[in-house]
């Protein structure tokens, strides 16, 4: 029998994704640039390889599916898509779709989905190997009819939510691809928030691994219960194979990115949303890669962090601080996909759209089941003033404002979960201080402003007169 769908690129995510769909019962043509890497993934199949069908050129996989074909990619983002599109179309019939898996930026995505030569869907998978083998979160885009024809594959592999596959198609184009980068973004401040948590638990509050370990491990039982959350405790207990010490002694403190934190970034430029959680977490990565430049300002400056002594927070103070951070970072990350779906016309389903990251992907939490109903409640509305979270964040950002005094006046740089409280301070101020910046922008370049008492607009200052 022929092959129900095709999958390129064995790399990590590759041949966990296509073992996860043998194992759910469904064939797979596999193929990959090394065919000796394709036999040995076969070889390492065990039982699931009579489900997997090695194909040592494309021409072989092609002739392994059954028609209407699909074929997954999962290779790098950028040209080796293009490249593997140019090397299928002509060979593949005009319904043959050809489904991008990877971390594709959503413009290239677009493109695609109308001059790739054919059916195309891009779709974004989180969740890591371990998702991908066992159950990540699909996040789909491009044409419904063409998601209709695999949704029956990719909501078998997906990961499950009380019973509720977490595979959901999310609007054309590059849907699907925008939101799974919104999610990165969220992740990335998440994860920066976290970091900023152990900086002030390490540095601040003079802690030791297994006890940061501890402490992480706690909050995993309480509110703040997440995949970061659950990993971070323990990538703080771990330690180093070769010299036995805490890991977190060994590893540089630059951070790794392969680009969709900087998408997000640049795109809620381009949509005039503000997400200053996520801008601070990706610069905060391009800071952390500077490690001469931070050494020559430790010298220049003197060691930033101190011990906190007697201003250190308590350890409730902290996890309401990152719960109250948290709050923030999502209704940022949400109130930008608001603002792409008016963009881009796209009606995106922000309820689903929580309720598809509740379970397989990196920032699956218990608090996304609650931002699902705040969410369908009123999806327009900034989730930070939906009842449920805006009694939490009322509760919880004293307890915000008090970590991020006490970091600052000890020299610990808490860059995201700062960003945070002055997102919260500016959409809580009615009468802000753009005034100023009207008054300076019209005082030397005539730019206008808008009266506050009439609503008239284009006036000037007495300098234009
Ligand atoms: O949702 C996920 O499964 C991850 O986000 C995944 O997409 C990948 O690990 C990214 O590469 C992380 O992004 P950086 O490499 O930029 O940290």
């Amino acid at each position: 029998a022929k092959a129900e769908i095709g999958l390129v690129g064995l790399g990590t995510m590759g041949s966990a994704l296509a073992l996860n769909i043998a194992d759910k019962g469904h064939s797979v043509a596999v193929w990959n640039r090394t065919h000796s890497h394709t036999e040995a993934f076969v070889q390492e199949a065990g039982p699931l390889a009579e489900r997997i069908v090695p194909a040592e050129t494309h021409a072989d996989l092609v002739a392994a599916l059954a028609e209407p074909r699909a074929i997954i990619l999962m290779v790098p983002a950028g040209a080796p898509v293009d490249e593997q599109i140019a090397a299928l179309r002509p060979l593949l019939g005009p319904d043959d779709l050809i489904i991008d898996a990877g971390n594709a930026n959503f413009r290239d995505t677009s493109r695609r989905a109308t001059d790739s030569g054919g059916p195309f869907l891009g779709i974004g998978v989180s969740g890591g190997e371990e998702g991908a083998r066992h159950g990540p979160s699909i996040m789909g885009g491009g044409e419904r009819a063409y998601w209709d024809r695999v949704a029956h594959i990719l909501k078998d592999i997906a990961a499950d939510y009380e019973g509720t596959p977490c595979a959901t198609w999310m609007g054309e184009k590059g849907a699907g691809h925008f939101v799974k980068a919104v999610h990165n973004g969220i992740e990335y401040a998440d994860m920066q928030m976290i970091a900023e948590t152990y900086g002030i638990l390490r540095d601040g509050m003079g802690m030791g691994y297994d006890a940061i370990a501890d402490v992480f491990a706690k909050w995993n039982d309480g509110p703040l219960a997440s995949y970061l959350i659950e990993i971070s405790a323990k990538v703080a207990a771990a330690t180093d194979a070769r010299t036995g010490e805490p890991l977190l002694t060994v590893i540089a403190d630059s951070a790794g990115q392969k680009g969709t934190g900087r998408w997000t970034a640049v795109e809620a430029q381009h949509l005039g949303a503000a997400i200053p959680a996520i801008e601070a977490a990706v610069a905060a990565r391009n800071l952390s890669a500077k490690a001469d430049m931070r050494a020559t300002g430790e010298e220049l400056f003197g060691a930033g962090p101190q011990p906190m002594g007697p201003n250190a927070p308590s350890l409730d103070s902290l996890e309401q601080a990152l719960m109250a951070g948290k709050i923030m970072c999502y209704a940022q990350g949400f109130a930008m996909i608001n603002a792409a779906s008016d963009e881009f016309g796209w009606a995106l389903p922000l309820p689903e759209i929580a309720r598809v990251w509740r379970a397989g992907c990196i920032i699956r939490s218990a608090m996304l089941n609650d931002m699902a109903d705040a969410l369908a409640e009123d999806p327009a509305r900034n989730l930070l003033f939906a009842p449920f979270f805006a009694d939490k964040v009322r509760a919880a950002a004293p307890a915000l404002r008090e970590v991020v005094i006490a970091a600052q006046a000890a020299g610990i740089a808490v860059p995201a979960l700062a960003s945070g409280l002055a997102w919260f301070d500016t959409v809580r101020t009615a009468r802000g201080t753009a005034d100023m910046i009207q008054g300076q922008r019209d005082f030397f370049g005539l730019h206008g402003f808008v009266r506050r008492d009439t609503g008239e607009s284009g006036q000037h200052g007495p300098w234009a007169s």
